[in-house]
């Protein structure tokens, strides 16, 4: 991929510098260099610069004591086949909050390096053509994945699969457009040969077809990202809060024997099955004058309107509740080793002290949670991709209407090509890289 970094001249370039691991105590931290000072940044604190992708064991001085900051292993990596594509260097210190702030305070002090800015390090990958803009998202999501699906999703992203098919897409338009074009230069004004069009029409269909099912995939790969949120709803003292603790399997929320003990939003992410969902606790709903509880309330209906799963929950001692929501509901008969449901109660019965039916509960909410965010498979991960995907179909619409003058087909499927640019950052994405870059964490 040719590099899209024309502006700036390398060697004007700063270094920059981050911390690549964790901002805690650990046994081991990674402090990560790109740019033209990095090898200067090595012999300056290491003495010397290792062979390239070596670890080389050696004595970290500050430059201006010379005092010895710590034992590391240090690795060079020279562009342009690094990760960015510039020079980088690493430094893997002892974890210790001192060390790292010794060895970070060493090398600002060396001039044009500072800190990097987050997702600084792939911003610099993508403007080298060493990835492109739905890769780099890939990187993004798989450092943020919390799950086996969200990683399977993230590392297919990250491995170009949102890529490869667009560029296909890409390729299989430029060709249409190509004879579109020739056709329109050989040919007097008007007078194009209909056949060309007539030909061209059913592979340009062909196409809209295929971005046509990517986007009909009920939005699984942006739901997979986000997580399934469940909320637990019903009456004050239903069980809600006691539920909520049995299936993350900790006392998270406080629970009491009297009504109206929740009212805050307690909101947990929790894997089931590899499925990121979301469990959230509300308040305990009634009508009443509290202004604390009317807003927990307030809130409570909020989540649940917006949910994937609502549970409702009812107890033979609390009051029955609204009998359908707006979301797709799970009823469930709570305290059921104290009272059985009624024989009429549709739905599972579940004790969250005696553990009646909380696995089938966990299975019903999976069951949920894949259809709705299937198995990591979707090429469409983010409102950006569906966007652009978006407007490249509506363009690829009205392109393959009939009777389409040649002249006004070819703009139709110039500016699909620019919507499917868009997703990979080929064309036009000045004003979209720092939204998509300042969402990574530092050191990416
Ligand atoms: N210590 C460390 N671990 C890491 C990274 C890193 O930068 N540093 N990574 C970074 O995020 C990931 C690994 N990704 C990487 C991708 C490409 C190259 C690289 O230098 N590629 C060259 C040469 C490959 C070779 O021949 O070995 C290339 O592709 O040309 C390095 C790391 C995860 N683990
Ligand atoms: N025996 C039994 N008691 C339960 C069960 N679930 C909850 N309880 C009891 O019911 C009472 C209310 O439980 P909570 O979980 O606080 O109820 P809640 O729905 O969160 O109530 P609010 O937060 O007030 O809306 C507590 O005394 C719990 O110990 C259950 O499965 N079996
Ligand atoms: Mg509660």
């Amino acid at each position: 991929m040719a590099s899209r970094d024309l502006n700036e001249n390398a060697a004007a370039r700063e270094t920059i510098l981050a911390l690549a691991t964790g901002p805690v105590r650990s046994a081991v931290a990674i402090l990560r260099l790109s740019g033209p000072a990095s090898r200067f940044v090595l012999e300056t604190i290491a003495g010397t610069c290792p062979d390239p992708r070596r670890a080389s064991l050696r004595h970290l001085r500050s430059p201006t004591t010379n005092e010895i900051l710590d034992h590391a292993l240090v690795f060079w990596f020279p562009g342009p086949g690094s990760f960015s594509g510039e020079d980088m260097a690493e430094f893997h210190v002892h974890g210790g909050t001192a060390v790292i702030g010794a060895v970070i305070a060493a090398i600002l002090d060396i001039p044009r390096c500072r800190l990097a800015e987050p997702g600084e390090f792939s911003r610099r990958a993508f403007l080298a053509g060493r990835l492109d803009l739905s890769e780099a998202e890939g990187i993004a999501d798989l450092v943020d994945a919390e799950t086996e699906l969200q990683r399977r999703q993230a590392l297919r992203q990250m491995d170009g699969a949102l890529s490869t098919a667009v560029q296909g897409w890409r390729d299989r338009l430029v060709d249409c457009l190509a004879e579109v074009e020739a056709e329109l230069d050989f040919s007097d004004e008007g007078d194009v040969p209909d056949h060309l069009a007539d030909a061209v029409r059913p592979r340009v269909a062909a196409v809209r077809c295929e971005i046509a099912a990517a986007l009909a995939d009920g939005r699984r790969g942006e739901r997979l990202r986000q997580g399934f949120t469940v909320v637990i709803a019903g009456a004050p003292n239903a069980g809600k809060s006691t539920l909520f603790n049995r299936l993350l399997q900790r006392e998270a929320a406080i629970v009491t024997a009297i009504p109206g003990t929740t009212r805050d939003v307690l909101e947990t992410s929790l894997d089931i099955d590899g499925l990121p969902v979301i469990l959230i606790d509300t308040a305990g709903l009634r009508s009443t004058e509290d202004v604390v509880e009317k807003e927990g309330i307030r809130r409570a209906l909020l989540r649940a309107e917006g949910a994937d799963l609502v549970l409702a929950l009812e107890a033979f001692d609390s009051p029955p509740q609204p009998s359908s929501w707006a979301a797709p509901t799970l009823r469930l008969w709570t305290k059921s080793d104290l009272r059985q449901a009624p024989d009429a109660f549709e739905g599972l019965a579940v004790s969250s002290t005696a553990g009646e039916g909380i696995a089938e509960l966990l299975d019903a909410i999976a069951d949920r949670a894949r259809e709705a965010l299937g198995n990591g498979a979707a090429l469409v991960t983010r409102e950006r991709h569906r966007e652009a995907l978006v407007t490249a179909l509506a363009a690829l619409d009205r392109g393959v209407e009939l009777d389409k003058p040649p002249e006004l087909f070819a703009e139709d499927l110039r500016l699909a090509l620019r919507g499917l640019g868009r997703v990979t950052g080929h064309v036009g994405v000045e004003d979209i890289l720092d939204r998509v870059f300042s969402s990574f964490c530092i050191g990416k």
